[in-house]
């Protein structure tokens, strides 16, 4: 049978744990066929591992947007997209590719970083991308901007803030409660429109964990590519990276990317869920 084929509109991370990078690694790792319309290159300085993000010029993104479109991806993930103008454009590409799964990754800012990358991007996503979403996978952070609800620290705060970004017209939410929630397990929040689920897996280290979220994101669209319901695919990928974390490796001084294909090669980690 033929792969499914499932489109990234993402940034380059070119330490490669994160982005368009880790997409494709993750793609390849769910047996699909990933493909890329590039937003944006990641570069770090050597010396302080500072990001430092250029976009790419609009119509070379038009270009993979026409071509990848016309290739008719079966699912669209969107990654850091940098500005509104690009965000309109995903919007665009997704409704032109007559796809029905749109994964919104709504990357804000890189972790280490805490600036956010541009904060006009939020009124666009929610204006542009919540209301075509299928699955949107904010971490705490990101639930907070979106929602309007400010800094969440609580399983109740996340609830909350799921019922608002479902009101914003995103089909399911996932709030990544992971690395920022303070807690002895590593909790997400999935809700439907009608039920919380409360996923969790052990919590890993946390000193090398860069492109968790992308990961994430990635094994989810590719997990609904290939037929799985979203609670399904939500709760596999949350299996996925929860290995690729345990696994991850220091790469510097600075970082340490996840291992995008540890749950395939070395061990596969055990979620539990229940409805909260
Ligand atoms: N230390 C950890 N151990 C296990 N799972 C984690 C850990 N940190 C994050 N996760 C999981 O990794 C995924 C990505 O979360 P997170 O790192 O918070 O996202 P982002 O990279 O977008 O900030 C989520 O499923 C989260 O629960
Ligand atoms: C291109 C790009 N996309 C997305 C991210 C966000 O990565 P994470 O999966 O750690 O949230 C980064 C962070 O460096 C990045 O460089
Ligand atoms: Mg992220």
């Amino acid at each position: 049978m033929a792969l499914k084929k499932v489109l990234t509109i993402a940034g380059s991370d070119t330490s490669a744990g994160a982005g368009m990078q880790a997409d494709l690694k993750t793609f390849q790792e769910h047996d699909t066929y990933g493909m890329v319309a590039l937003a944006a290159v990641v570069t770090m300085d050597p010396q302080t591992w500072a990001h430092d993000v250029t976009p790419l010029p609009l119509d070379l993104l038009d270009k993979q947007l026409n071509t990848a479109i016309s290739i008719g991806p079966d699912a669209i993930k969107t990654g850091m997209l940098g500005s509104e103008e690009v965000i309109k454009r995903a919007r665009q590409a997704y409704d032109e590719s007559g796809s029905e799964i749109f994964v919104v990754d709504p990357v804000m800012v890189c972790k280490g970083e805490d600036e956010v990358l541009n904060p006009g991007n939020t009124e666009a996503m929610i204006k542009e991308l919540l209301p075509k979403a299928t699955v949107v996978t904010p971490n705490l952070f990101e639930a907070g901007q979106l929602s309007g609800l400010g800094k969440l620290t609580s399983i109740d705060d996340m609830k909350k803030a799921a019922e608002k970004i479902h009101e914003l017209g995103a089909q399911y939410i996932v709030i990544k409660g992971g690395k920022a929630l303070e807690s002895d397990k590593a909790y997400d929040l999935y809700y439907d429109g009608q039920k919380h689920i409360l996923l969790s897996t052990d919590k890993f280290q946390s000193s090398y964990n860069h492109g968790a979220g992308c990961t994430f994101a990635a094994a989810t669209t590719a997990n609904l590519a290939n037929g799985e319901t979203p609670e399904e695919a939500i709760k596999h990928a949350k299996a996925f990276v929860a290995s690729a974390i345990k696994n991850g490796w220091k790469m510097n001084d600075f970082v340490g990317p996840v291992d995008h294909g540890a749950s395939n090669r070395i061990e596969k980690i055990e979620v539990y869920t229940e409805e909260v």
